[in-house]
């Protein structure tokens, strides 16, 4: 669990150092602070923000970088220092790393904020995200297949957008970069789909807590982003010629979904589930840009909207529900993903004799959680939260949520945010 956390020069946050316990609420009025508390987790975590991609928007006017330290009760520490030329210095344990995913690793982040309802709302690129999530976390051959990929499709893209017309040594190099993406491509959907496989019944558990009345009609549907009976290659080479028209490569894992559906009969549930081991292409009007490093934060949501609509029987979940029960439906594809974590360090420790890092908890950020949710919700909302492992951040525009809060963590920790100034309130 992380025990210190120390912000310098992120947004008005000048000079933070709070001592954090299992549960911790920040409380302020509009513009104080509270969710740049969040975004300097969150950038540890990712090496980004969740608000904006260029840091010189998240670092203090006039200040050369921000940065975050944070302490774990195991005695371990990770940092990190964002220029505003983008560039990092990450720390963990005082050893310099290079590679963001070894700090993400370490600290999985998920969070729920009013801008989550991007998830269900656009295209595909955020739920993707989502799945990739989880299956970095708990699938570890999964990300050197996924940058593999993203380096081969990056080469292909560009060779496509060169020109429509590709010369015989060109149609060579493009045929042995796509005997690659395939072999990659099988193996991230194997491991998506295992994630997939793994994370689906917990959703399904939790989404009846959740959203009890609607929870029968949602299902998750993953679909691979091309048709997995053929290897890629093969789609790659029949659809070649349309891909140079448009100069870039449509089908593909990149191109991968977990649907949210509205399901009402029977019929159409069995359908889906039966669907489910033969995934489904989507035809893309949008070029898709190469995530870099870091699918598990990455801006792309340009995809056309994918819904399969069978009549009136199947549709996106989102077009049935309210904005607060979609704020629950999100919060369910988000949370439900935590038991996996659990499970992935649990055989981690059981396959190496002792593991210290299994006692960090992933992070959960709750940034204005009464927006959208009645009583009733929130109250549902804080009930499953507390029965999960993991520690949390609550901001709220309102001090007295903490008589709830307080329900399920006795020893809920409550600061009070003013104008980037941050303050413990002491019990007697
Ligand atoms: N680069 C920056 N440097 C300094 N201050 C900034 C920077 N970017 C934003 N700010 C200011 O930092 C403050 C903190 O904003 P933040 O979004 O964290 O507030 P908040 O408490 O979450 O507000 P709300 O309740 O309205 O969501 C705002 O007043 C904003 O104007």
């Amino acid at each position: 669990m992380l025990t210190q956390l120390s912000i310098h020069q992120l947004r008005n946050l000048q000079a933070v150092h709070l001592q954090l316990g299992q549960c911790n609420v920040f409380v302020g009025p509009n513009g104080s602070g509270k969710t740049s508390l969040l975004e300097s987790l969150y950038l540890l975590s990712r090496g980004k923000s969740f608000r904006h991609h260029q840091p010189k928007r998240y670092i203090s006017h006039h200040a050369p970088h921000a940065t975050v330290y944070a302490k774990f009760d195991n005695g371990r520490s990770m940092a990190i220092q964002k220029a505003q030329d983008a560039s990092s210095i990450m720390r963990l344990d005082q050893q310099t790393v290079y590679v963001q995913s070894a700090l993400t690793k370490q600290l999985p982040t998920l969070l729920i904020d009013p801008s989550s309802m991007d998830i269900l709302e656009v295209g595909s690129g955020s739920r993707r995200q989502l799945l990739d999530w989880i299956t970095f976390h708990v699938k570890p051959g999964f990300h050197p297949q996924w940058l593999s990929y993203q380096r081969l499709l990056k080469q292909r893209n560009a060779l496509l957008k060169q020109s429509p017309r590709l010369s015989n040594y060109q149609l060579q190099e493009l045929a042995a970069w796509d005997k690659g993406l395939a072999n990659h491509a099988a193996l991230i959907t194997h491991y998506r789909q295992q994630a997939f496989e793994e994370w689906q019944p917990l959703f399904n558990t939790l989404i009846q807590q959740l959203l009890p009345d609607y929870a029968p009609f949602i299902q998750l549907k993953f679909a691979a982003g091309y048709n997995t009976e053929m290897a890629l290659d093969e789609l790659l080479q029949q659809r070649l010629a349309q891909d140079c028209q448009t100069g870039y490569t449509r089908i593909g894992c990149h191109r991968a979904d977990v649907q949210v559906l509205w399901v009402e009969d029977e019929a159409a549930r069995q359908q889906v589930t039966a669907q489910q081991s033969v995934a489904s292409v989507s035809e893309d009007t949008q070029p898709y840009e190469v995530e870099q490093d870091s699918f598990y934060d990455s801006d792309e949501a340009y995809d056309s909207e994918e819904a399969t609509l069978l009549g009136n029987v199947r549709e996106q979940a989102a077009n049935v529900l309210s904005r607060g029960e979609k704020k629950l439906l999100i919060t369910a594809l988000r949370l439900s993903q935590l038991p996996l974590l659990a499970t992935a360090k649990d055989k981690a420790t059981n396959s190496k004799a002792s593991v210290s890092e299994d006692e960090i908890l992933p992070l959960v950020l709750l940034d204005d959680i009464t927006a959208e949710l009645d009583d009733r919700a929130l109250t549902i909302l804080l009930k499953s939260l507390s029965q999960l492992s993991c520690q949390v951040f609550i901001t709220s525009l309102e001090p007295q949520i903490m008589d709830k809060i307080g329900y399920y963590w006795p020893q809920a920790k409550l600061f009070h945010v003013k104008q980037g100034q941050v303050a413990e309130e002491t019990k007697n």
